[in-house]
């Protein structure tokens, strides 16, 4: 690596052939002279029989592995995992693990895994729980966690901790850190929350207090970008299966019958898109990114026509955000409510477009409509085998980081590999369905619905922008 720029957001280096890094905090940024520990994992009897257990310093992970052989080698994360040296001695460790936004399958398994981490592999034994989210840091006493406490939570649905939408007080966070003498902090949230991370650990480092604040993605319909995905996301679209054949169900059991469901994807259609391709019994699957439309030719309404009649009856997915365009020009006031997080509260798409499609079709056929909304029960189950091993490795990164003295940031999977990401690059946009990928075009060929854009429709940002993740 040749040179590198730092200030006090980004920590870039390049190398040759256009490598750049972009790199995480570390500890020796701020405290050049803090002292270093052998890691304790050399003496770990399951680990040290590991042939290179511990991660080259050097080691990066690239952000684009699509490449032509004059393709500058492009932006790279550092790499994830446990380091040779350590900055905290274990018996000095006091850390805290918060759990924020909305419910996501996985979350008591990140938590239970971040305390037999620091325990197992760290030999840390105070750790604490802060109670509902941001705002238990200054208005909740906390919760005592060990290996004990959380060995089974992982069998359960939502988060031992409690979780909250609002609260965050980035002052009141950062004195309740400093008064109870907390050194590591491990946030579990989504964009709202790694927001949050973020503005706690720049109020740390103006204080200059040797604390870690290491975030761990929770993002039940993948929109946070950059990461390939995270834990609750194959468990959600596992889940959204169960729907979606009850809806089949019911649209053949009755003439003309339609089994409408509603599925999780604020701005990111991923749930619904995925959920549709692995059922194969649905016939349209509308998402926030490709806008549609109901009336006229090449309409909603003229597909659901052709389709009854061609089947007799039909299965439509549809994600929360979709369409919120279409509701919002009938509903004025839906266009300024906001949630305690300040996230732009949205009108019940699903009811909406039942009534709509009752409405034009009332006169004209008999129709049997089923509308089956199981948004909150695909996020309150527990995680199934693969999220829980996502959640584990996820933790387990985490923790190694911290100890590693890397600081600012979120663990994620980039092609792969577990990496350290800084904050920046998790909070300054959304990963969203790219509609001019392959993907979304195996989607319509599997539906054969119609794309309900006009060729000058298609946003000329997603030709040229970045391409989405988890593509296949
Ligand atoms: N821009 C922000 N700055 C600081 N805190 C934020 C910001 N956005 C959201 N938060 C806080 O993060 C927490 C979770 O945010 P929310 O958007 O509800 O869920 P998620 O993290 O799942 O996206 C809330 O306590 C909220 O107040
Ligand atoms: O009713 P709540 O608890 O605010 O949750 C609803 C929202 O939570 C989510 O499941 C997840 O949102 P977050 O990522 O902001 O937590 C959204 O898809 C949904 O709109
Ligand atoms: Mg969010």
């Amino acid at each position: 690596m040749s040179s590198s720029v730092s200030n006090s957001d980004r920590k870039i280096v390049t190398g040759s052939a256009g490598y750049i890094l972009e790199d995480v905090p570390h500890f020796t940024d701020d405290f050049p002279d803090c002292p270093t520990y052998p890691n304790p994992l050399q003496d770990n009897a399951a680990y040290s029989v590991v042939k290179q257990y511990f991660v080259d310093d050097d080691d990066t992970v690239p952000q684009k592995i699509v490449v032509h052989p004059d393709s500058p080698r492009g932006t790279h994360f550092r790499r994830a995992g446990p380091r040779q040296r350590v900055y905290f001695e274990s018996d000095d460790v006091l850390a805290c693990i918060v759990t924020c936004g909305g419910l996501c399958p996985g979350l008591n398994t990140v938590i239970r895994e971040i305390v037999c981490g620091l325990s197992y592999m760290y030999g840390v034994k105070r750790i604490l729980g802060i109670d509902g989210g941001y705002r238990g840091f200054y208005a909740r006493n906390t919760i005592h966690l060990d290996t004990n406490t959380v060995n089974d939570i992982h069998r359960s649905g939502g988060t031992i901790l409690g979780t909250s939408r609002g609260g965050h007080d980035t002052t009141k966070i950062v004195d309740s850190i400093q008064d109870r003498g907390i050194n590591q902090v491990y946030i579990i949230g989504g964009d709202g929350s790694q927001k949050g991370a973020a503005a706690i650990f720049e109020e740390i480092r103006r204080r200059k207090l040797k604390v870690a604040v290491a975030g761990i993605p929770k993002t039940i319909d993948n929109d946070i970008p950059i990461i390939d995905r995270s834990f609750g996301f194959d468990t959600a679209v596992e889940e959204a299966q169960r729907a979606i054949n009850a809806a089949h169900v019911e649209a053949t059991s009755f003439e003309n019958g339609i089994g409408l469901v509603k599925l999780m994807g604020r701005y990111s259609g991923f749930i619904a898109m995925y959920a549709t391709l692995a059922s194969r019994d649905v016939d349209c699957c509308l998402i926030p990114e490709s806008p549609f439309f109901l009336e006229g030719p090449g309409g909603l309404f003229e597909f659901i026509s052709k389709r009854l009649k061609e089947s007799g009856h039909m299965v439509i997915v549809i994600a929360e955000g979709a369409g919120q365009d279409l509701l919002a020009e009938s509903i004025e006031e839906s266009k300024t409510l906001k949630d305690a997080s300040g996230n732009k509260l949205l009108q019940d798409v699903g009811l909406w477009i039942s009534q709509r499609i009752k409405d034009h079709f009332a006169k004209k056929m008999t129709l049997n409509l089923k509308y089956i909304d199981p948004t909150y029960m695909i996020r309150a189950v527990p995680s199934n085998a693969s999220d829980n091993v996502c959640c584990t490795l996820l933790a387990q990164s985490a923790v190694h980081g911290v100890m590693a003295g890397y600081n600012g940031f979120t663990v994620g999977l980039v092609n792969g590999r577990h990496t350290y990401i800084p904050f920046y690059r998790i909070t300054e946009k959304q990963n969203k369905v790219v509609t001019t990928d392959r993907m979304w075009a195996r989607l319509l060929s599997s539906t054969n619905q119609p794309s309900f854009m006009k060729h000058d429709d298609i946003d000329s940002n997603q030709l040229v922008g970045e391409p989405g993740t988890m593509k296949w």
